[in-house]
């Protein structure tokens, strides 16, 4: 067996103290493979952003041990300073409004994140229009965020989240916005990056349509996580 790609071991995140406090997370145990598209499922409340956030390092959990791509990243704390790298380095992140830059034509948005990690300008353009082509929306290149259908344009943000080539990408309800049939092609290309680039895709959704492309689901029920739930 592989290395997982995600390793939590006691991941906890409480907001607030005393009265006031909120366990979000208690104890969060989860193992995540390389290659397989994982559901985060559970009522309103019960604690999946925080979960996605956490491993996304964007959320400061409040105990635990991580490791992300056979590093550990926290350990009762963060172990990297750099945060922001931390993410450039090994995370997508696709949420369910494109959050696209309505100002930048589709393939800018997705060098975007290029720019950042230090790629030249040559490189970052043709990058970013491979992945464009990979994801069937190269003729979109030119276009701007509002001249795209919403399923063209979660596309366009699932090539900025490819950008830097992580092994680890996290949706946050990634086809509330589109309808069966997009939701359908979306789901599709995820399972495809997963399988084509050994990458691990976690997905929070309440999105009934999508149930059947993942391979996992894992049910959070008031910060508690439930046993996994293998799909065949
Ligand atoms: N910044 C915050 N400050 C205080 N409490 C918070 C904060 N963020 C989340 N919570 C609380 O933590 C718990 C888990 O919230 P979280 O957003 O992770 O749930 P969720 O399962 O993603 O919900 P939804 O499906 O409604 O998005 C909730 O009780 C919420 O009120």
């Amino acid at each position: 067996m592989t290395h997982p790609l995600i390793r939590l071991r006691g991941m906890a995140k409480h907001y607030g103290e005393g009265a006031t406090r909120v366990d979000a997370l208690r104890a969060v145990d989860m193992d995540i493979h390389a290659g397989s598209v994982v559901g985060l499922l559970g009522p309103s409340g019960s604690g999946k952003s925080t979960l996605l956030n956490l491993i996304g390092a964007i959320t400061d959990p409040s105990g635990g041990h991580m490791i992300l791509d056979g590093e550990t990243v926290y350990d009762g704390r963060w172990l990297r300073r750099d945060l922001r790298r931390l993410r450039l380095e090994k995370i997508g992140f696709i949420f369910q409004f494109h959050n696209l830059m309505p100002f930048l034509s589709a393939r800018e948005n997705v060098e975007v994140v290029l720019d950042l990690a230090g790629w030249p300008a040559a490189k970052r353009r043709e990058r970013a229009q491979s992945l464009l082509d990979y994801l069937q929306v190269g003729d979109k290149a030119q276009a701007k965020p509002a001249q795209l259908s919403g399923g063209q344009a979660q596309r366009i943000a699932i090539a900025r989240a490819l950008a830097n080539n992580p092994r680890i990408i996290l949706a946050d309800e990634p086809t509330a916005a589109l309808d069966s049939e997009r939701a359908a092609i979306v789901m599709d290309l995820l399972r495809k990056v997963a399988a084509d680039q050994g990458a691990a895709v976690v997905v929070v959704t309440h999105d009934d349509k999508i149930m059947n492309r993942l391979d996992v689901i894992h049910r959070l029920r008031e910060g508690v996580l439930q046993s996994p739930e293998e799909r065949t």
